[in-house]
């Protein structure tokens, strides 16, 4: 595939005949050999030659925001995926291109989620958190498990009015595993049949099809999961004894707006893709940052002091924080911006598709490119984050303690760009925020002993595919005094007046 422009393409490293860069395409951490390339070639917009998909890489934030966010116009659509399709991923609206079938998903979506009505679900997230509290107390030593079991429940509990209480539930296994293949599925270039469609037609046993199978294999869990939980609480609101939920919600209203007309299976089916995506689609999202927030707690322990003092000094010692606290605590809030950098939850962003020929700083970009923001490097750029490696949530600060506008908002990338930016960014802030506060407000986190008594040695090491997670987590949390185990214990035994 030629570019026909005379403007020359971007630079980038040199193709092969027939198979482009195929060779080249990185599937592990591939943030940082994008950033790589960025440096050799001294350019934050890089081209890469693969079949079928020519694919630009943007290294800053001026450049995504130059193109992603100010051209949105033509800059907000997405490149179909066989893979996506084959795992029975394609009701996934951040993957759908920018057609009428995303717009009518993202305008469902965002009426469930918009920032003026999640405050709704803050109930079921304050109590989750203390949950989770009383979990950590109880078995410190898997603190990733109670992080998954807090988010799965919570959203699942908005989304569906059923109560989740045990990692071992059906639904708690079914979100993690739809999730992980597809993680796994969208690095750009991990599956050549995407760039080879015509592998999709051999058949899955023939060595060399892996991308193949775990398609196969992973489909009945992400039909199961999508399909399942909406089936059984239709069934329950048809009979009258459905939960109020956001289902609930959908059905009623689409029964009055649509009942009795061709569009009311359309808007039924979009129903139960919205629903389906929140629960376990986007679930992984919210636990990558609170797992985040844990590692650098126990790698970082005098910020973690900082905003326990202010947490003192707030809410006092006989209490657990509540969200009209954390409005009034500017440390917490630059605490959540530094975790939603320090680890980028979506490392290299979900890619963008540019719909027609463009041209960018004398470069030509061509119409179909598949365009990566590579998020992590924007938000580890020394110039806009000195010493970026290290946790520090004062960057954030001014003089007065007051969140500083002149440094660089990291939610303006971490959570993607104009008009395909995230649908559920106030309410995973919603659940960050009370975690984050509650567990500071009665735990010190450390990194806890191994089986023979050696304090765990952490390192703060991402790993994953589109959605990434700290490899390390640290499992030694200890309440900071008596009273905080009380107030732990006190506030587990309201539960079920909330749920
Ligand atoms: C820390 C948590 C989260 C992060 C970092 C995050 C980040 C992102 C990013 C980077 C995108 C891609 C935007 C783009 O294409 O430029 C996205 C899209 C999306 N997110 Fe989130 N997200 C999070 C949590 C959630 C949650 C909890 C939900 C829903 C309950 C959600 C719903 C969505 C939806 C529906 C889209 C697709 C929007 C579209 O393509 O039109 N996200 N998110």
């Amino acid at each position: 595939r030629r570019s026909r422009s005379r403007l020359p393409l971007p630079p980038g490293p040199k193709p092969w005949p027939f198979i482009g860069n195929m060779l080249d395409m990185p599937t592990v951490r591939p943030w940082e050999k994008y950033h790589e390339w960025c440096e050799t070639y001294d350019s934050d917009v890089i081209f890469l030659d693969l079949p079928m998909q020519p694919t630009i890489i943007l290294g800053s934030a001026d450049a995504a925001l130059d193109l992603l966010d100010k051209r949105s116009n033509i800059y907000s659509s997405k490149s179909t995926s066989v893979m996506i399709d084959l795992m029975g991923w394609e009701f996934n609206l951040s993957f759908m291109p920018y057609t009428n079938r995303w717009r009518a998903h993202r305008r469902m979506f965002h009426q469930q989620f918009y920032q003026g009505i999640v405050s709704k679900y803050q109930p079921v997230q304050r109590q989750q958190a203390r949950e989770f509290l009383s979990w950590a107390l109880k078995d410190p030593a898997n603190t990733r498990k109670h992080v998954r079991l807090l988010i799965t429940s919570v959203i699942f509990y908005v989304t569906y009015g059923k109560k989740i209480t045990s990692i071992d539930d059906e639904y708690v296994t079914l979100a993690k595993v739809a999730v992980e293949a597809l993680s796994q599925a969208v690095i750009p270039g991990a599956c050549w049949v995407e760039y080879m469609p015509i592998l999709k037609y051999i058949p899955s046993w023939v060595p060399g099809t892996a991308s193949m199978k775990l398609a196969e294999k992973y489909l009945p869990y992400v039909t199961k999961m999508k399909d399942q939980p909406y089936s059984e609480v239709k069934a329950a609101f048809n009979e009258g004894s459905a939960t109020p939920c956001m289902t609930t919600s959908l059905l009623e209203r689409n029964v009055k707006k649509y009942g009795g007309t061709d569009e009311e299976a359309i808007y039924d089916e979009i129903a139960k893709n919205v629903t389906g995506l929140a629960y376990a689609g986007m679930s992984g999202r919210t636990s990558s940052a609170c797992l985040s927030f844990l590692l650098a707690m126990a790698l970082f322990p005098e910020v973690q002091k900082r905003a326990q003092a202010e947490l003192d000094r707030v809410v006092g010692p006989s209490r657990l924080p509540e969200y009209e606290d954390i409005a009034q605590i500017p440390y917490i809030r630059a605490l959540i911006m530094e975790t939603m950098r320090w680890m980028p939850v979506i490392p290299f962003g979900v890619p963008h598709a540019v719909i027609v020929d463009d041209e960018y700083k004398g470069y030509h970009i061509p119409k179909g490119s598949m365009v990566v923001p590579n998020a992590w490097a924007m938000l580890h750029n020394p110039e806009d984050y000195p010493s970026p490696e290290e946790f520090k949530p004062e960057r954030f600060l001014d003089e007065d303690g007051n969140i500083d506008p002149s440094v660089r908002d990291p939610t303006v990338v971490a959570f993607g760009f104009g008009r395909r930016i995230c649908l559920g960014r106030h309410f995973s802030d919603n659940t960050l925020s009370i975690y984050i506060a509650s567990v500071l407000h009665v735990f010190d986190i450390t990194p806890g002993v191994d089986a023979s008594g050696s304090p765990i040695k952490l390192t703060a090491e991402l790993a994953g595919g589109l959605v990434a997670m700290p490899r390390d987590v640290p499992c030694g949390l200890r309440p900071r005094s008596e009273a905080a185990a009380k107030l732990i214990w006190e506030a587990t035994g309201e539960g079920d007046s909330v749920l």
